[in-house]
């Protein structure tokens, strides 16, 4: 029997528990043998819940008991959990995590140590949550060259933007019945402000590049400045706006960023509403392949951390080699990327004409009925060539009292 350790018994951690007493008899079969839990860490006591007899606050219990080999984090944050998830497998622990800011921050050490230790650190749930992703790319996709990676990596955000699109709800009213769902992170700036899909896509390049990926390093853009106003463009332009993370590899180079983006009908990413998430993988050989599933949410979530706790029992002798070594990658200064843009400018284009072809060359013209402003659609263009365009356009208007750029959104259209 292998005993394992929940520390944070929270959306996550709960649902963690349920899954190993539910599927316990497949979790067996899978792992070769039974996988009891023997504690759950919390601050909390959980008195009506059915590990109330498991619950321990405090850590060296866990550290200390050489009976719990398989050891789960669930509570988030950096601190205490990188000082506890180090010590776990310092002891000689198996770590599975679902805390991808934890992945991101300190995978490379953490993974150093598990090789050292000849234990796992598995992270499956820590992207796309009940999406498998990790997996595929350090065991299916093995033997391909990844050039590129672009997904819809945040169940919070594309919840929000689905209520805005499809119902018209308000972002506030959209992302309180996201945190209620159990969706956003305790503090959902870090979803609302595209970090969270930062550190998504800085784990997902490091494991295609097998380098380590400072998330610092990636332009983050989140959906805060995304409007109604913007939706209604989006309906008469046959398009929808995604929170996109997005990693393009070549030659050693690795392009990346997170921004909401604007995406026709026909993009395959288009379809992916909700809470689901969807990450496309192109392989040099493999071409292009599609994973779909919920992003976030309990028992999703909880799946794939089991996963990994099976993982580990199949390999409780043996390091899994997951190919992210602690050679850094650089990453490409955003200006450099180039995209259409979807720009939104005050007044009528009637009136602006010459300015705006004089600043952005030929453009696509949308206009809505009744509204003192209208947009374009530019050519393809650097992010450097469309910021000086725009403030070449500011400057040209400045004289006006209403004028300039109101709202600037990338365009895969
Ligand atoms: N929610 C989701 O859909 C997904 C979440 N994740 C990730 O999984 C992790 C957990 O998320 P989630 O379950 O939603 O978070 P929750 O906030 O629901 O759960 C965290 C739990 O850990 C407890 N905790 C916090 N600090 C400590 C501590 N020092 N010692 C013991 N227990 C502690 C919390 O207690 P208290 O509440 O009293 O502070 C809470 O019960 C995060 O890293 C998140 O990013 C990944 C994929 C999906
Ligand atoms: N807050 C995150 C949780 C899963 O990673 C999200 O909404 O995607």
């Amino acid at each position: 029997m292998i005993k394992v350790a929940v520390m944070g018994y929270g959306t996550i951690g709960s649902g963690v528990a349920e899954i190993l007493d539910q599927n316990r008899d497949v979790i067996a079969g899978q792992a070769g043998q039974d996988v009891e839990l023997k504690y759950v860490l919390d601050l909390r006591d959980f008195p009506d819940s059915p590990v109330a007899d498991k619950i321990v606050h405090d850590f060296k219990v866990i550290e200390q008991d050489g009976e719990v080999e398989i050891v789960v984090e669930t509570m988030g944050g950096l601190n205490p959990a990188y000082p506890f998830v180090k010590a776990c497998l310092e002891a000689g622990k198996h770590v599975i995590t679902s805390n991808k800011a934890l992945v991101a921050a300190y995978g490379t050490e953490l993974l150093q140590i598990a090789r050292d230790k000849n234990v796992n650190f598995f992270f499956e749930a820590s992207v796309g949550g009940g999406i498998p992703i990790i997996r595929p790319l350090y065991r299916c996709l093995m033997g391909e060259r990844i050039e590129e990676i672009t997904g819809i990596l945040n169940g919070t955000t594309n919840f929000i933007l689905t209520k805005m699109d499809k119902e018209g709800a308000s972002f506030e009213g959209a992302l309180k019945e996201a945190q209620n769902l159990g969706y956003a992170e305790r503090n959902p700036e870090a979803d609302v402000e595209g970090h969270d899909t930062c550190r998504k896509i800085a784990i997902l390049t490091a494991m295609a590049t097998g380098r380590e990926v400072n998330f610092e390093d990636i332009y983050t853009e989140g959906i805060t400045k995304i409007t109604d106003v913007d939706f209604k463009y989006a309906e008469k332009m046959g398009t929808s706006v995604k929170l996109f993370g997005t990693s393009r590899i070549s030659g050693g180079r690795v392009s990346a960023f997170v921004a909401p983006v604007m995406i026709g009908k026909d993009h395959p990413l288009y379809a992916v509403s909700d809470v689901y998430n969807g990450i496309m993988v192109r392989g040099n050989m493999l071409g292009t392949s599609m994973f779909y599933g919920s992003g976030a949410g309990k028992l999703p979530t909880a799946s794939a951390v089991i996963a990994d706790i099976i993982e580990a029992a199949q390999n409780m002798k043996r390091n899994v080699r997951l190919g992210w070594t602690s050679e850094r990658q650089a990453v490409e200064p955003m200006d450099r990327v180039s995209f259409r843009y979807f720009i939104r400018m005050a007044g009528t284009y009637r009136n602006k004409e010459q300015d705006v072809r004089a600043a952005f060359g030929p453009v696509e013209v949308v206009e809505l009925y009744g509204m003192d402003e209208f947009a374009v659609l530019t050519r393809e263009m650097t992010e450097g060539e469309m910021k000086a365009a725009v403030s070449g356009y500011n400057a040209s208007e400045a004289e006006r009292s209403e004028y300039g750029v109101k709202q600037t959104i990338r365009a895969m259209v």
